[in-house]
């Protein structure tokens, strides 16, 4: 049976619209402020599937064109980042631990020369020990006054307490985040930002991707015990 509602049984308020994660990406920095606003007492973030509009209401006022769009890794999501932010004529560039020979995009062996090459800085590389506080206050000073960075890969990846520090002196343009280095907690200071954009780990929940996941299991599953080659295997690259 449901549990009962702590309020009562009073109707929940309406919920706020909350940003799609993709808009992270892809919404220009003067925008940010117009969707992104503390939460009152008694509201929640929705869901993306709760949502009673498309998504795509949010992306008729996204301008990324002019924006030169920079990657850490070329992994499976920095590949399908890519693919959109180019449909809106970002030139995209990447940096990974070594250059992928598959992967046409510019490629910088230095991050902190990427930062100071791009508008805008993509996280979407996986936390490990070499990629904790990769984005330190040098990568962070490097992507500038206009610069804006986006995580969507792990928290830690970016030194959090000075990327705060940064935005509130109005040394780093803008945010966009998804994930924070101590979740669920994330810092005070960024809620009242004008130029920050946030979303609560939520970029992987979409129906697609729940629905994608179980196809990719199942597939790779039949692979693995017919002696196939897996559509995923794990490569260390
Ligand atoms: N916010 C969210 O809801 C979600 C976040 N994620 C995060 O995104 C990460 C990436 O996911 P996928 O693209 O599927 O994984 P993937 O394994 O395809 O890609 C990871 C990439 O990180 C790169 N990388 C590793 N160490 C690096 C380093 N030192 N410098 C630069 N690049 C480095 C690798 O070269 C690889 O291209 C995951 O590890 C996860 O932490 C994943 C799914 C949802
Ligand atoms: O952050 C989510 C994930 O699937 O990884």
């Amino acid at each position: 049976m449901a549990s009962r509602p702590e309020n009562g049984g009073a109707p929940p308020p309406p919920l706020p619209r909350r940003p799609p994660p993709r808009v992270l990406l892809l919404r220009h920095p003067h925008h940010f402020s117009l969707i992104d606003r503390p939460l009152p007492d008694g509201f929640r973030f929705l869901k993306p599937w709760e949502s009673p509009l498309p998504f795509d209401d949010f992306l008729s006022s996204a301008d990324a064109r002019s924006a030169e769009a920079i990657l850490t890794s070329a992994g499976t999501i920095g590949f399908e980042v890519a693919k959109r932010l180019e449909a809106f004529g970002c030139a995209v560039s990447y940096n990974s631990r070594k250059q992928k020979p598959y992967v046409s995009y510019p490629f910088y062996s230095n991050v902190c020369e990427l930062a100071t090459n791009c508008d805008v800085l993509v996280i979407c590389c996986g936390l490990n020990e070499q990629t904790h506080h990769m984005i330190n206050r040098e990568v962070l000073l490097a992507l500038g006054k206009k610069g804006v960075i986006v995580n969507i890969g792990r928290g830690p990846i970016i030194d959090e307490k000075e990327m705060v520090q940064l935005l509130v002196q109005g040394e780093l343009g803008g945010a966009g985040l998804d994930v924070f280095e101590k979740e669920p907690y994330v810092p005070e200071e960024l809620l009242g930002l004008d130029n920050v954009l946030l979303s609560p780990h939520a970029a992987v929940l979409t129906p697609e991707t729940v629905s994608n996941l179980c196809y990719l299991i199942i597939r790779n599953l039949e692979a693995f015990f017919s002696n196939k080659p897996l559509l995923s295997p794990v490569l260390d690259e």
